[in-house]
């Protein structure tokens, strides 16, 4: 299976990547920290390689032992998954178990190793290619902040036809941005060169399920039915940082200046995760980047960006959930905080493939199963998932959808070839 082929060869590749990365950091370190950091990096590069080896050789799951916020609530889920198992089954292990949990383990490893060699415990081991993916990105970027800026500038004039036809341009834009995620390619570079902006029609046939109508329908209706002073509230479960995040700035922007929307929030991960997955270092870094561009509407872009954050109109959350190996389903039971804050929402976007297989469960789910019953029993809010397909999961297909496919094209759900806008909400 594709869990299979992540398990043994890309995460295996991640880690050497990062281990690589602490190596090449070594004078940094000493520069900042004298010996004491360069004992730190090779404390980090010692454990990093004791869970390659534990992985590889497909040793028990151990609990965590830094004490960290989440650290009971993993360790209680490790106990978890070993209650499923049979006594005869001995130990839960990489290769015997959920590949959801496996994979977030070991990203949460990663950052134990990290916040186990102070005075190094502050270093995002993915951030150089994160950075990387937004230098490589740039053309497109500027063409993307060109696009907006001058939309923005007519947008008084259009009818509802046309914002529309804009509205359901800048969702695709941010669909395909879903395809340069760096976890999936083993950590490599995965910059957007293909110019999407100019292929969204050649793209359209790949678009699976296409709920974008409903997402409009109740964002318009919110508009007209709003009261003067009454608020519109977009959240966005944010995915990869670089290029994608760029793309889902935008949308937000689009959104406030459409006044389809009167607040955005936006939700990121509180540790490096999935290698691309944006924290809010790189959400910062990423918004004064483009206010420093030279290209003037690239900055004029990062102005008003920062001017949204300060206004309250752009808010960007926190919450140790999203890096928990948990189902969404359990949100309730797990972070009833987080849940209740979903629930103030008009309409949340999931960004990305792990999103969806956490919305979902990662089960293997017939393809035609709603995705209402997928979800088990989670509806904060109307809620869209736009995602590629990078994993072996997709239900509310129409019955025999899903089959063919496969038949006549084996990886068409693993490859990012295909996207989904995935809507569940009253209509
Ligand atoms: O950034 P995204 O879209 O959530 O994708 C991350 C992806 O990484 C993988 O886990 C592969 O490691 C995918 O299958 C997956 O879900
Ligand atoms: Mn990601």
């Amino acid at each position: 299976s594709f869990a299979y082929l992540t398990i043994k060869d890309r995460t295996p590749q991640i880690l050497t990547k990062v281990i690589d990365t602490l190596h090449r950091h070594k004078s940094e370190f000493f520069e900042k920290h004298g010996e004491e950091g360069v004992e730190a990096e090779k404390k980090a590069i010692s454990l990093l390689s004791k869970l390659r080896n534990e992985l590889q050789t497909d040793k028990p799951f151990i609990p965590l032992v830094e004490k960290f916020v989440d650290t009971d609530i993993w360790n209680q889920y490790l106990e978890y998954q070993q209650s499923l198992l049979n006594e005869s089954d001995g130990k839960s292990r990489w290769f015997y178990s959920p590949w959801l949990f496996v994979e977030c383990y070991m990203y949460r490893r990663i950052h134990e190793a990290i916040i186990q060699s102070p005075p190094i415990d502050y270093f995002d081991v993915f951030k150089e290619s994160k950075e990387q993916n937004f230098y490589e990105s740039q053309e497109s970027i500027i063409a993307l902040c060109t696009l907006l800026q001058q939309l923005i500038r007519t947008i008084e004039d259009l009818d509802e036809k046309q914002l529309k036809d804009e509205f359901f341009k800048l969702l695709q834009i941010s669909l395909w941005g879903n395809k340069c995620d760096l976890s999936f390619s083993g950590g490599e570079s995965s910059s957007q060169d293909t110019d999407v902006l100019n292929s969204l029609e050649d793209l359209k046939p790949f678009i699976l399920l296409n709920d974008m109508e409903h997402l409009w329908s109740l964002l318009s209706n919110c508009k007209k039915t709003r009261e003067k002073a009454a608020v519109t509230r977009v959240y966005i479960v944010l995915d990869n940082s670089g290029f994608e995040l760029v793309t889902d700035l935008v949308l937000a922007n689009f959104l406030l200046s459409s006044e389809l929307a009167t607040e955005v929030h936006f939700y990121g991960k509180t540790i490096p995760w999935f290698v691309s997955d944006t924290t809010i270092h790189d959400f910062n870094w990423l918004i004064e980047q483009v206010k420093h561009s030279n290209h003037k509407w690239m900055s004029k872009c990062g102005a008003d960006w920062e001017e949204y954050i300060k206004m309250g109109k752009w808010v960007y959350h926190n919450h140790i959930f999203w890096t928990l190996p948990h189902e969404y389903c359990a949100m309730p039971q797990v972070a009833p905080d987080l849940y209740a804050e979903l629930q103030k929402a008009h309409l949340i976007l999931f960004k990305g493939d792990l999103n969806y297989r956490k919305l979902t469960g990662d089960r293997k789910w017939e393809f035609s199963v709603p995705f209402h019953q997928a979800l088990n029993g989670f509806h904060p809010a109307p809620l869209c998932t736009i995602r590629t397909l990078k994993a072996e999961i997709q239900v509310g297909l129409q019955p025999g959808q899903g089959e063919q496919l496969l038949a006549s094209e084996p990886s068409w759900w693993t490859t990012g070839k295909y996207g989904i806008f995935q809507y569940d909400g009253p209509l």
